[in-house]
């Protein structure tokens, strides 16, 4: 199984240059300065994950998959891999307002929510011979970790544990590998609440029947953490877990002593500059000084890391700026987030400018 024999699906293959990204970036490069042209071109052929944040995406996932088992019929080599974020849980992202999605517990959402995950069920059938990743649910887990206390949250808790465990179970299929949310190490590597997170992973893991294909988790998305950082930083304060690497070897002996041998894949698409200009580890909007990172690779230097990967699309706002709209979040809004900033998922181009020209290392 994925999490065993089928091991890391990354090792000796390349994952889909996502084609929405790199049309993204197509109509970014008229606007930049020539000098940060080739970069951006160079940027657009990396690997990314598809984020399905919206049931209207997920067809989307089809026309992905057959256009990647188009090149490998023709001899793309490495063999190309699919890698989707499976994003839609009612009640998204409860603890802040930028990332807020389409369902609601209020509204039925479980329901929906589960037909969303029919629906991406149904096309990775269809794909049978393509190897596909699959992201599950980035800030749920998390969130029911340490944010019990924001209502939302408290009225998420059922439907994001159901909804989480659905997912597992429906999409358990040979060609996939899946990883579920770990946040990261700023946020769930706290001493306080390590141990907790500990047990709701390994509580879903039975939760959802031990699927074969679930490989592990994803640590970092949509944050800027290093993974082996020579010095800590002092935004970390007390937190011996102060990068990926401590978080993850800290983390997993945990996991596997309740029965979940995990292995971990990570963010490193907003990485490239450690330490960061992060005012606060709890900073997450649109921060200052960041840069690409390190390249997708398996190349990892960790037994328990099967890759670095670029899961956040960088120069896709993390939220806006403008404090008279609904979703705006404060966060968005501190002085080591990039202001004016576009609402969550839209093309922030300044953001774009920053992470071309700070990239470590160089594009
Ligand atoms: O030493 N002590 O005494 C002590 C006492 C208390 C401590 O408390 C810890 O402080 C940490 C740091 O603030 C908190 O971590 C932050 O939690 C936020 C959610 O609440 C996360 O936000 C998410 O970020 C995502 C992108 O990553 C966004 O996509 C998403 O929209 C957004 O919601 C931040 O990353 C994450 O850094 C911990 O919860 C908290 O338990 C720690 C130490
Ligand atoms: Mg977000």
């Amino acid at each position: 199984g994925a999490s065993g024999a089928a091991g890391n699906f990354f090792a000796g293959r390349q994952l889909y240059a996502n084609p929405y990204y790199a049309s993204e970036i197509a109509a970014a490069i008229p606007s930049l300065p020539s000098s940060l042209k080739a970069k951006a071109s160079a940027v657009a052929k990396i690997g990314t994950f598809v984020w399905l944040d919206t049931a209207a995406k997920v067809p989307t996932m089809d026309t992905y998959l057959a256009d990647i088992e188009k090149q490998n019929a023709a001899g793309a080599s490495p063999e190309i891999i699919g890698g989707f974020v499976v994003y839609d849980l009612p009640n998204r992202d409860c603890a802040a307002l930028a990332s807020n999605g389409e369902l609601t517990v209020a509204n039925d959402g479980l329901t929906k929510y589960k037909a969303y995950v029919d629906s991406i069920a149904a096309i990775v059938k269809k794909h049978s011979k393509t190897k596909i990743v699959l992201l599950v649910e980035p800030d749920s887990l998390g969130n029911l970790v340490t944010n019990l206390g924001v209502a939302k949250c408290q009225e998420a808790h059922d439907a994001y544990i159901s909804g989480v465990e659905y997912a597992l179970k429906t999409l358990n299929f040979d060609n996939v590998a899946m990883y579920i949310d770990g946040a990261h190490s700023g946020w769930l590597g706290w001493p306080a609440n390590i141990g907790p997170a500990a047990d709701l992973f390994a509580s879903v893991y039975a939760g959802a029947g031990k699927p074969k294909a679930l490989r592990g988790l994803v640590t970092d998305v949509s944050n800027y953490n290093g993974f082996d950082l020579a010095s800590k930083p002092v935004y970390t304060e007390s937190n011996p877990n102060y990068d990926e690497k401590h978080y993850i070897n800290a983390l997993a002996p945990l996991l596997e002593a309740q029965g979940f041998p995990a292995h971990f894949i990570v963010d490193q698409g907003r990485s490239g500059v450690q330490p960061t200009a992060q005012l606060q580890q709890g900073d997450w909007c649109n921060v200052i000084g960041t840069g690409f990172g390190i390249r997708p690779t398996t190349n990892t230097g960790d037994p328990l890391v099967d890759a670095f990967v670029w899961v956040k699309p960088g120069g896709e706002s993390d939220g806006t700026s403008d404090t008279s709209a609904a979703r705006y979040d404060a966060h968005c809004g501190y002085a080591d987030a990039l202001k004016p900033a576009p609402e969550a998922g839209k093309w922030f181009q300044a953001y774009f400018e920053q992470l071309l020209q700070n990239a470590n290392p160089a594009l």
